[in-house]
């Protein structure tokens, strides 16, 4: 299994060194602008391999996509981050021309990858590589929902005063600060709905901080997160190479599904060696339907900025 990371800043570097200490990729190979700057990361995480005990080889590129040829999975990390008191919808300036080029010159060196984006406005830029690409809609996945359920379930368990372990939770919906919907109704401390330990109030509260858990980490940091984000990309990136066929919630092109049409956004899906193998079609409520349908409207309202 050879994978690539796009960009070799905060997040892409985290995800490299996750899938390395994970053990399940035979190449890494990392590819960055900034002359040097990938290779310097992969030397770095390479010098890591005998304490951290890994056989994964990482490389570094400088823009050379030929050393990209043959990778089964690409990571687009590539673009700008926000800062304090940003969106990440307004990124989509600069982030778009960044993407449409990245993808395009992945697949002309890897023509049958599977693309994870990551780039914010990330629902768009992943609905944007399905408008340029022409790959398969199964190939094309975003992430977010993983790391909204991770963050999620961080806060859950921070309420119940449990360990995260013991919490089950998922996050749909667009990855932005209003449009995220955690499913509250669905979360579980070891199958008992979370409702049975917290109040209502605290339970909104949960949902309220899930919800603008990357600006309160932007706040904190100056520029957004990356060890989670890290984290959750390289379980998606595990979940196709050795086809576990894991559910996680991600950016998928809905054709119907959920009521929605002609865009992507986070809803369940199987992960395996296909790339999103099913999207899982989840009995919401009403109230639940009327948030996704809600967010669905701000994803679409993003997707129009873009010039295709
Ligand atoms: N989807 C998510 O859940 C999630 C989570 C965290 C961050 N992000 C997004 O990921 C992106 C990266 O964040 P970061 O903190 O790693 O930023 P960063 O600035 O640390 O790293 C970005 C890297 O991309 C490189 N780059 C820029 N243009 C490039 C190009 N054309 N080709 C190759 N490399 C290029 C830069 O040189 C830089 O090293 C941001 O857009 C951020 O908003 C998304
Ligand atoms: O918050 C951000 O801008 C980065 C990322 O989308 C995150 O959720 O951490």
């Amino acid at each position: 299994m050879k994978v690539t990371v796009v960009g070799a800043g905060a997040v892409g570097a985290s995800c490299a060194e996750y899938i390395a200490i994970k053990n399940f990729a035979s190449e890494v190979v990392i590819l960055d602008i900034k002359e040097n700057f990938a290779e310097g990361k992969a030397m770095d995480l390479m010098q890591t391999a005998s304490l951290n005990g890994f056989d994964t080889k990482i490389t570094g590129s400088t823009n050379d996509y030929s050393k990209t040829a043959g990778s089964d999975v690409a990571v687009i990390t590539s673009g700008i981050p926000r800062k304090p008191g940003m969106t990440r919808e307004e990124l989509i300036g600069i982030n778009a021309g960044i993407v449409k080029e990245v993808s395009s010159n992945l697949i002309k060196h890897s023509p049958d990858v599977t693309i994870i984006v990551v780039s914010n406005p990330m629902d768009t830029m992943t609905y944007l590589v399905h408008k340029t690409t022409g790959l398969p809609k199964n190939k094309i996945i975003g992430m977010g929902g993983a790391l909204d359920s991770a963050r999620f379930k961080y806060r859950l368990a921070e309420a119940l005063e449990a360990p995260a372990s013991d919490i089950d939770g998922m996050v749909i919906g667009g990855h932005s600060d209003t449009g995220m919907v955690p499913l509250t109704r669905l979360a579980t401390r070891n199958s008992v709905p979370v409702a049975k330990f917290i109040s209502e109030d605290r339970l909104n509260q949960v949902s309220e901080d899930t919800k603008v858990g990357g600006a309160t980490l932007t706040k904190m940091l100056g520029t957004s997160a990356w060890y989670a984000p890290g984290a959750a990309v390289s379980g998606l990136v595990q979940a196709i190479a050795c086809d576990q066929k894991k559910m996680f919630p991600c950016s998928a092109l809905l054709e119907g599904e959920y009521g929605l049409d002609d865009l992507c956004i986070g809803v369940p899906v199987i992960l395996g060696k296909d790339g999103i193998e099913k999207i899982v079609e989840l009995d919401l409520d009403e109230a639940e339907k009327a948030k996704l349908k809600e967010s669905s409207e701000g994803v679409k309202k993003t997707n129009g900025l873009l010039e295709l």
